[in-house]
C-alpha cells in the first residue's frame, strides 16, 4: 500500500482587515484556505508530527501577516503566505492559497465620517402578496444585505452574571446582514411605484445604518426601522431581523505584535440575533413574527 496525494491545512479563515485613515477607513475581507503539501508520510504513517506545521499555525500565519504587510490585494497577500510556507520550513514543499474577498463599497453620508458600508453583490428583494376576494395584504422586503461600521459602536452596561466573560467595549466592528420585510398600508402601487418605493426603504435603511452612533444592535435596529416608517407614509409597519455578526480582534501578542483595532476574525457562528417590529401609531402587527418563511 502507498499513501497517495495528500495535503493539509487551516480552510476558511475568515480575516477582516480594517486601515484608518483619520475618519476615512478602508476594509479588507478575506476567506483564506491554506493547503501545504510535503514530507508528509511519517505523521499518516507513523504517527509522528515532526514535519508538521500545525494547522493553528497556518492560521495563526494569516491574521498576523494582515497586520505585519496589511492586505495590498489578494493576489499579493496569497504570494506573501505561499512563499513564506515554503521557503520557510525545508519539509513543506509547496502550498496552495486560495482566497475569496468580499467586495464592500462605501455608504455615502453627508459629513466627514466614512466608516459605514454595504458588502457589494446585491441582496435578494422580496415580495409577498395576499388577497382573500376582498382585502390584500402587501409586504416588501430584502434580504442579506450585508452591511459594516468599523467604528461608533459599542456594547456597554449589560446584565452581568456567574456565566458573563463579554469584555465592554467602547469600540467595536458592528456588522449585519439585514432581512426587513415591510407591510404597505394601501392595496395599490405607491405613487412613484413599487421600484421607487423598495429603494426608498432601501436607501433609509442603509442611512440610519451608517448614521447611528450605536449603543447596541437593538437600538441601530430600532432606529432603521423608525427611519423607514417616518419618511416611507406608505408603510405602517417593519420587521427587522439583524444577525450580529461578531468580528473578534486576534489576540496578535503571542507574535510580538499590537493589534490596535485592525485585525479580526469574522466569526460564521453563533451569531446574535436580534429582531423587533416597529409600528407606525395605530396600525396592527401583522407580519409573523417567524420571517424565515416568506
Ligand atoms: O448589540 C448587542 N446586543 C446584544 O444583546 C448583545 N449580546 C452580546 O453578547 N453582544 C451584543 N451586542
Amino acid at each position: 500500500m502507498i499513501l497517495g496525494q495528500n495535503q493539509y491545512g487551516k480552510a476558511e479563515n475568515r480575516i477582516v482587515r480594517i486601515t484608518r485613515e483619520g475618519s476615512t477607513h478602508h476594509i479588507k475581507d478575506l476567506n483564506v484556505s491554506v493547503a501545504l503539501t510535503g514530507d508528509m508520510t511519517d505523521v499518516h504513517l507513523s504517527g509522528s508530527n515532526a514535519n508538521v506545521l500545525t494547522t493553528d499555525t497556518t492560521k495563526n500565519t494569516v491574521f498576523a501577516f494582515a497586520k505585519e504587510h496589511g492586505i495590498a490585494s489578494a493576489e499579493e497577500f496569497g504570494i506573501l503566505l505561499a512563499r513564506h510556507f515554503v521557503t520557510g520550513l525545508p519539509t513543506i514543499h509547496s502550498a496552495r492559497i486560495r482566497i475569496e474577498e468580499y467586495a464592500w463599497e462605501r455608504i455615502e453620508t453627508p459629513g466627514p465620517k466614512r466608516h459605514s458600508f454595504v458588502r457589494e453583490g446585491r441582496e435578494t428583494r422580496t415580495a409577498q402578496i395576499r388577497f382573500d376576494g376582498t382585502a390584500w395584504e402587501i409586504v416588501s422586503g430584502l434580504k442579506d444585505l450585508t452591511v459594516l461600521n468599523s467604528t461608533d459602536s459599542e456594547f456597554t452596561g449589560y446584565v452581568k452574571d456567574r456565566y458573563t466573560t463579554l469584555p465592554e467595549t467602547r469600540d467595536r466592528v458592528l456588522a449585519t446582514q439585514v432581512h426587513a420585510r415591510w407591510r404597505h398600508s394601501g392595496d395599490s402601487a405607491p405613487e412613484a411605484g413599487w421600484d421607487h418605493s423598495y429603494r426608498q426603504a432601501r436607501e433609509h435603511l442603509l442611512a440610519a445604518f451608517a448614521d447611528t452612533y450605536s449603543l447596541s444592535l437593538q437600538q441601530t435596529l430600532y432606529r432603521m426601522g423608525s427611519r423607514v416608517i417616518e419618511k416611507c407614509p406608505g408603510i405602517d409597519e417593519i420587521r427587522l431581523s439583524l444577525p450580529n455578526r461578531h468580528h473578534f480582534l486576534v489576540d496578535l501578542e503571542p507574535f510580538g505584535l499590537k493589534n490596535d483595532n485592525e485585525v479580526y476574525y469574522a466569526a460564521d457562528r453563533p451569531y446574535g440575533l436580534i429582531e423587533a417590529t416597529i409600528l407606525r401609531d395605530g396600525a396592527e402587527p401583522r407580519i409573523p413574527v417567524d420571517m424565515t418563511n416568506l
